[in-house]
């Protein structure tokens, strides 16, 4: 589905899974700002040079982000759309060398995470953290760099001139990354949302969890995702975060005024439509 033409603000620069993002489910004409770090996408919105940030939320192999949500909650920013993306990595290396050559891998955080079985059989080789995934590989390339490899995306080892000395490394075939597109909250309401994100605290008192739930299963919710994160300044205590799926936004509304009797913090991350059908 096209989207809109927008200024988005992206984790890294051409050839990375942020971009390929933009590339699949966006006009051609979208500008890009590329970022070095999620807190760069998340205030280039927060500070209006951008019109909408894309951020990855969460990966079907590593799990979820954590820092990004705390991103989220913090900049008081609303997710309007989501999207998954097939996530594959390459083993990519100037050309000629073999798996033996290689001594170091450098990639982002997280495809390093998604790849952990692969490296476990090679303990000869050191990974090393980055910006994203294709920077290394542009890096590479422009110093001529051997003995180094980096994880990228299909496309990217052409794009960069290098080549692929393994492709698909992630611990599973069926590797997705959800991303969500963010944007400063608005008075409009998205008539066509059918998934909600949902921050709360509970009060601790005996049952609370158990109750919300039951009021989900009740108003004829699915449940997708519930997660719990810490809270810095509360030791100990943690927040949560669900992703619900419903048929009418009337039932997410009924569910908040049932919730606002049990919690001591409730947010709304967003209100949009469902990236799964
Ligand atoms: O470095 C990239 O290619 C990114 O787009 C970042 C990112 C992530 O943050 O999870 C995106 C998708 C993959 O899960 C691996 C890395």
């Amino acid at each position: 589905m096209p989207m809109q033409n927008l200024k988005i603000a992206i984790q890294g620069i051409e050839g990375s899974n942020h971009h390929k993002v933009i590339r699949d489910y966006f006009e051609a004409e979208t500008q890009i700002k590329a970022c070095a770090t999620f807190r760069e996408v998340v205030y280039a919105l927060v500070n209006n040079q951008v019109e909408a940030s894309l951020m990855a939320i969460e990966n079907s192999i590593a799990g979820s982000i954590l820092p990004n949500y705390r991103l989220l909650i913090d900049a008081n920013l609303q997710i309007t759309q989501e999207f998954y993306l097939n996530i594959s990595h390459n083993l990519v290396a100037l050309p000629n060398q073999s798996l033996n050559d290689i001594t170091q891998v450098k990639s982002h955080q997280m495809a390093l995470h998604q790849c952990g079985n692969f490296f476990s059989k090679h303990p000869h080789i050191k990974l090393i953290e980055d910006v994203d995934t294709a920077l290394p590989a542009k890096l590479i390339a422009k110093n001529q760099q051997k003995n180094l490899a980096a994880l990228v995306p299909n496309g990217t080892a052409e794009l960069f001139g290098l080549e692929v000395i393994q492709p698909n490394v992630q611990d599973t075939n069926t590797n997705e990354t959800r991303f969500v597109l963010l944007k400063k909250p608005t008075q409009t309401e998205n008539q066509d949302a059918n998934k909600a994100t949902l921050h709360f605290e509970l009060k601790h008192e005996q049952g609370n969890l158990a109750n919300l739930l039951t009021t989900m299963s009740e108003l004829g919710m699915n449940l997708t995702k519930i997660q719990s994160i810490p809270i810095a300044h509360k030791q100990w205590n943690y927040a949560f975060i669900v992703d619900v799926r419903f048929k009418h936004i009337r039932d997410y509304k009924k569910l908040i005024r049932v919730l606002n009797a049990s919690t001591e913090v409730i947010q709304t991350l967003g209100l949009y439509k469902s990236g799964r059908t």
